[in-house]
């Protein structure tokens, strides 16, 4: 069940039971998904996929924006397909973690412009862009530890895509463009508001205003990139290096994995009171469960 209403609605699954703590926002945020009519106008628009691998033993998925013949543009279909993919991997129990990567060493040009073109009006633009925010806003709640796998170019959405992610990691020959001024537009997909999260209203206002190429160097020096990967783009090599650098974080079984995402959802996204409600709903999901009395039983030593 999802609700549409004056607030945003915040789903917390504790002990199997999902409880709805409903965030006071002043603006609607619709959770039902998009209106069936933009749904029947990206249908129209066909091409590429969105692949979603799940690696039950590792418990990373790997999702994979797969439309080479366009630079991995995003189709009408691909947009519906990613939402599809998201949803997948909210009910994944055993997910650690998903690695986000474009097709054949490339990341994402962003919305196929031959989409842009047949939905230029305002009205079918913006619910586009709500579609749109909407999944990325659930890409980025997903309770695993998502990592964008940056390699080649990440230009206009596709560049939003990356800030839809926990991690960034960078090839050597990597670039991250917002080229929206270009088009003479901003962002659409959320990534203003998530990229001044991420660097700061100042240097968000650098990338934006000034379409700025952000490579390896730059992005780490904004903190943008967290990690530069020591290869160039190609399939297979960097994803090892992706899942290398992803290992220490989920050395852990996926329920607590999962908890500490969403306590730190939480803290980044909530006001204080109802974050340290959340994390007291969410720690009561680990207290005493199956990792809980297995370390307490171990008498663990953290040298
Ligand atoms: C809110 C999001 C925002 C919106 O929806 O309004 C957007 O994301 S708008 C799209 C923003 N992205 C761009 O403007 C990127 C446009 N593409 C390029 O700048 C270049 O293609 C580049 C730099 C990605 C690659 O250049 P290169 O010379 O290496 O290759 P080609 O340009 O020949 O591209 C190969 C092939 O891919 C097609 N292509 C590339 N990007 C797109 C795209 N975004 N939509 C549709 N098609 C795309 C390009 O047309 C070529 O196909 P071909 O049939 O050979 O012409």
């Amino acid at each position: 069940m999802s609700v549409c209403g004056a607030a945003r609605c915040w789903w917390i699954q504790t002990r199997g039971a999902v409880s709805l703590r409903v965030l006071q926002q002043n603006r609607t945020v619709c959770t039902t998904g998009a209106p069936e009519s933009i749904r029947e106008k990206l249908q129209a628009f066909p091409g590429g996929s969105i692949d979603l691998q799940k690696r039950q033993e590792s418990g990373i998925a790997v999702l994979t924006v797969n439309n080479p013949a366009r630079m991995n543009a995003f189709s009408g279909c691909m947009m519906l397909e990613l939402e599809q993919r998201v949803h997948e991997l909210e009910s994944w129990t055993e997910g650690k973690a998903v690695i986000v990567k474009g097709a054949a060493g490339n990341f994402c040009s962003g919305s196929d412009l031959n989409a842009v073109r047949a939905i230029a009006n305002p009205q079918d633009g913006m619910r586009m862009c709500e579609f749109m925010q909407n999944t990325l806003t659930r890409l980025l709640r997903l309770p695993l530890i998502s990592v964008a796998l940056v390699e080649g170019r990440a230009l206009g959405g596709g560049a939003e895509l990356t800030t839809a992610c926990d991690f960034r990691l960078m090839t050597s020959d990597g670039v991250i463009q917002f080229v929206h001024k270009h088009m003479g537009l901003v962002p659409g997909w959320g990534g203003a508001a998530r990229l001044v999260g991420i660097v700061g209203s100042q240097n968000a206002l650098k990338l934006l205003s000034g379409a700025v190429k952000v490579d390896p160097d730059c992005g780490r020096q904004m903190g943008l990139v967290d990690e530069v990967l020591l290869c160039s783009s190609g399939e297979g090599e960097t994803l090892t290096h992706a899942e290398q650098w992803l290992r220490p974080f989920i050395k852990a079984p996926a329920p607590v994995i999962q908890a500490l995402k969403k306590v730190v959802v939480s803290g980044r996204e909530l006001p204080l009171e109802q974050a340290l409600k959340t994390e007291r709903n969410v720690f009561g999901t680990v207290w005493g469960g199956p990792a809980n009395l297995k370390a307490l039983a171990l008498k663990p030593k953290h040298k």
